[in-house]
């Protein structure tokens, strides 16, 4: 039982990041009753503009968070992003506060090495071969044990930032140095990757709740540069293949706990199914169970964060989405063409309300529906290159 949203009995969320997947988790959050607080490093941040208030912080800085933490009390603390103090989550934690799903589970994930080492040493689940490396000569060394083709990622980086691919020896200077550009945190470190040529790749959305774990119909996607373009569900899987995943994904998620929803991201390849890496949040490609889902994985979310059951989970139809992305930096800009958007069948449209424009930032994204995974995707597609970013 809640009491009233502002009301001193209200049931509170402060969410640890505040972009276009926090601001879903809100709305979801307020269907409910919840009372939301938003944090993130900038103002304006799309879940502040429906959050009933918002904060500036730094949540690297982990005096910062604690300061705000112990101010707002928050019945639960729900990170965002991976880019957090998740130590100090963890002392939170161990103080009495909740951390979604748990505070081991936001620490074990924001960093690449984390969570592999669980996966792979820990859990036994099937990986790319990898390495990790602090300097140019270590990377040079693990570059030489892995091989190459190879993938090069920084440790914490999330949306494909400072990630490349290593071709030859001669690229590994150029990836080193796209990677410390593109970490999200001070420390130089980054994981090397045998290069997986797969097949079709797939988010399976894991929920955990009171009513136990629960699985949505898997998800594929197709990603550039590190970063996802287009999702659509279902993605056509043999019974064997979708075993082999759902073991994968219950064994990770068991291994991280706490409840809630989590995007469990695979490599289908002829032979196997490779595990690559869990959000324990809701997933980017997962925006398509907007359309696609009786509940999306945002009401997913929130119901079991909340404590409540998830006795099923229908896929309603076939669905698609599709990204718009900006490609330069402007803080004056207008999105464009959503009439032509939304004059196709069966198509929404979600503009997110960032503030500033960045290359390769995403900023809005098209979600279709049809008879069947090919023409949802072609309409959302369609839908997507209708939008545009007029920059003045
Ligand atoms: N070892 C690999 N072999 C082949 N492709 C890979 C490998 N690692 C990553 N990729 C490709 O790059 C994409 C992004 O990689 P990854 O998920 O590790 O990055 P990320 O920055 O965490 O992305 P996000 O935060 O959006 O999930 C993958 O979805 C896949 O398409
Ligand atoms: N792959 C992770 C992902 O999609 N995360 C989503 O992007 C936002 C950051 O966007 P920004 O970099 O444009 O600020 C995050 O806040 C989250 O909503
Ligand atoms: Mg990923």
């Amino acid at each position: 039982m809640y009491g009233a949203p502002l009301s001193a009995g209200a049931h509170k969320i402060m969410l640890l990041g505040s972009g276009e997947l926090g601001k879903e988790v809100i709305i979801e959050a307020q269907r409910l009753g919840v009372e939301t607080v938003a944090v993130d490093r900038y103002a304006n941040a799309p879940a502040m503009q429906v959050a009933h208030r918002s904060y500036v912080i730094s949540m690297l800085d982990g005096e910062a968070l604690r300061e705000l933490i112990e101010k707002e009390k928050p019945d639960l603390i729900v990170p965002e992003i991976e880019a957090i103090a998740t130590q100090t989550l963890v002392e939170l934690e161990s103080e009495g506060y909740r951390v979604i799903p748990t505070a081991t589970a936001a620490r074990l994930t924001m960093d690449r090495e984390g969570i592999r080492r669980l996966a792979s040493e820990t859990l036994g689940l099937p990986t790319a071969r990898y390495a990790f490396a602090d300097t140019l000569d270590e990377l040079k060394a693990a570059v030489a044990e892995i091989g190459t083709p190879c993938v090069i990622k920084p440790i914490m980086s999330s949306s494909g930032k400072g990630q490349s691919v290593c071709r030859t020896p001669d690229d590994i200077e150029t990836s080193w140095n796209l990677a410390m550009e593109g970490g999200r945190a001070k420390k130089a470190r980054v994981i090397v990757e045998e290069f997986i040529r797969f097949d079709s790749e797939i988010t399976l959305l894991t929920v955990r709740s009171a009513s136990g774990t629960s699985f949505c119909a898997p998800i594929g996607h197709i990603q550039k540069d590190g970063d996802y373009i287009e999702s659509w569900q279902p993605h056509f899987m043999s019974s064997a293949q979708l075993e082999e995943a759902q073991e994968i994904a219950a064994k990770i998620t068991d291994a991280l706990g706490g409840t809630g929803l989590y995007g469990v991201e695979l490599f289908l390849a002829p032979d196997k199914v490779y595990f690559s890496e869990v959000s324990p949040r809701p997933h980017d490609t997962g925006m398509v169970t907007m359309a696609s889902q009786d509940l999306s994985e945002f009401a997913l979310h929130v119901r079991a964060i909340l404590g409540f059951p998830v006795p099923t989970i229908r896929l309603l139809t076939p669905a698609a989405s599709y990204t718009l992305k900006a490609d330069r930096d402007a803080e004056t800009f207008r999105i464009g063409g959503l009439p032509e958007a939304l004059a196709l069948p069966n198509t929404q449209v979600r503009v997110f309300g960032k503030p500033e424009t960045k290359p390769g930032r995403r900023m809005a994204v098209a979600l279709s529906t049809g008879e069947t995974v090919e023409e949802a995707r072609r309409l959302a597609k369609e839908a997507a290159g209708n939008l545009r970013i007029e920059y003045s």
